[in-house]
């Protein structure tokens, strides 16, 4: 209907913050899975417009684990909806790309004026929102923090599953017509939009797969538990079924939110050895989302940082834990708790997260009011800086280029001053 949105684009109303160039430009990489430029997604609230995600550039290569890392309320989670298309009200995308590789997909749509195509990639904020939509489950698959949120406490933990199931294998017996995508998916969407279909949809085939995959997360005695409710699953358990649920689809790309933060050490670490082990197994892509250092730096290979919305130092996790550029990031390694004590507290970084209205956002550096190197060239927007091309090292930060001058430092009064947060 529209034109397709284009890089930069400025909604009305709709403040573009963007300064800099970031790294990852230009068309996506052959083995690029899921290739973001420039995504923006602000939040229209009484207070103003809230800049959640600001700009975000970052590629998901074929069969990696992509850590993304930052403090509470630095963006990652509202990142993680951004790409699903899964931002509620007064939430809204407002500029950017999602490229993800499909190459049926991308020679269905090519010659659509209105959807980007690019190779074998396709720009997902382009597409129709019921494709969009469709691609959850067998292409994309999220799973959050709390499971509950992702099981109906009323049907069983199998019926959810082989839900799941269904909806993959109509994926593949309609492969890539767009007609399947948008009408054929009754299920898929009713899924997604929280409704949950009775048994009617699921057969003794998919019942069959949903306990093989209950098995294959380690849960005791599938066949049993299969006809069990969410209720009766402790919280390790059902962390493990939703992972169950979200394979099920057989997705390129899972998009894990904080998967372990709420059960016991324990069980974290063998629900993070579990993903691993699938991530190989199946050559599956993978976001990991936390504010943990350690677990990136078991899980991932490449890592992006995120601050006040930004991603403000990423590359190889080689480069970006030995070549550290960003005060920020060096601050979020210091805080690392110990191997010996896992259980020593993280040291927060001091200063608090900065607001993100839109209004009150300084024109400089977000994290300079908290920088022990700001200085003065802190006080215009650093545009992200390549660290290292090979490692795709790159930071938003004046270090990158030039050392640190104590003669240059700012003063903390000159953020206090200019900050407009009077206390
Ligand atoms: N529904 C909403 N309405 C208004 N603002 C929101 C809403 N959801 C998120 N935000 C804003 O987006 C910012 C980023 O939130 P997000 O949940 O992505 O952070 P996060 O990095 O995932 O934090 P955490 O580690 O606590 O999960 C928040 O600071 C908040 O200001
Ligand atoms: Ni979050």
């Amino acid at each position: 209907m529209s034109d397709a949105p284009r890089v930069g684009d400025a909604e009305e109303g709709v403040a573009p913050r963007s300064t800099g160039d970031a790294t990852p430009t230009g068309t996506p990489g052959a083995d690029d899975v899921l290739s973001v430029r420039d995504l923006s997604t602000r939040f229209f609230t009484e207070e103003g417009q809230i800049n959640a995600v600001e700009s975000v550039s970052f590629d998901l290569r074929e069969d990696e684990i992509l850590g993304v890392v930052g403090e509470s309320g630095s963006g990652k989670s509202v990142t993680a909806l951004s790409l699903v298309d899964l931002v509620e009200t007064p939430g809204r995308v407002t500029a950017g790309e999602v490229w993800y590789r499909d190459p049926d997909l991308a020679d269905e749509f090519r010659g659509d004026d209105s959807v980007r195509v690019d190779g074998g990639h396709v720009d997902l904020r382009t597409v129709p929102p019921r494709v969009r939509r469709s691609l959850r489950g067998p292409s994309f698959s999220v799973i959050f923090q709390d499971p509950m949120s992702s099981f109906n406490p009323s049907i069983t933990v199998g019926e959810q599953i082989a839900e799941a199931v269904e909806v993959q294998r109509r994926a593949r017996a309609n492969p890539r017509s767009t007609r399947s995508r948008t009408q054929g998916y009754g299920l898929g969407k009713y899924l997604l939009d929280g409704i949950v279909p009775g048994r009617d949809y699921t057969s003794g085939e998919s019942m069959d797969r949903a306990v093989e995959l209950l098995g294959q997360v380690g849960i005791p005695d599938p066949e049993e538990r299969v006809d069990e409710y969410p209720g009766q699953f402790s919280g390790g358990m059902l962390q493990r079924a939703m992972i169950a649920q979200a394979l099920a689809g057989e997705p390129d790309v899972l998009i894990a939110d904080e998967p372990t933060t709420a059960l016991d050490v324990t069980i974290q670490a063998q629900i993070l050895n579990l993903l691993k082990e699938i991530q190989a197994d199946r050559g599956m892509s993978i976001v990991l989302i936390t504010h943990d250092l350690g677990v990136i730096a078991e899980m991932c290979d490449r890592v992006c940082v995120m601050y006040a919305g930004e991603v403000v130092e990423r590359g190889t996790l080689d480069s970006v834990f030995n070549e550290t550029v960003h005060p920020y990031t060096r601050g979020l390694l210091g805080s690392i708790p110990d191997v010996d004590d896992p259980k020593a507290r993280l040291e927060p970084i001091g200063g608090n997260v900065p607001s993100l209205v839109d209004a009150e956002m300084g024109d400089r550096c977000y994290f300079a009011d908290r920088c022990p190197k700001a200085m003065e060239a802190c006080l215009d927007r650093p545009a992200e800086r390549t660290v290292d091309a090979a490692a795709d090292h790159g930071a938003k930060c004046v270090l990158a280029d030039r050392e640190y001058d104590p003669a240059d430092a700012l003063p903390q009064a000159y953020f206090d001053e200019d900050g407009g947060e009077d206390e």
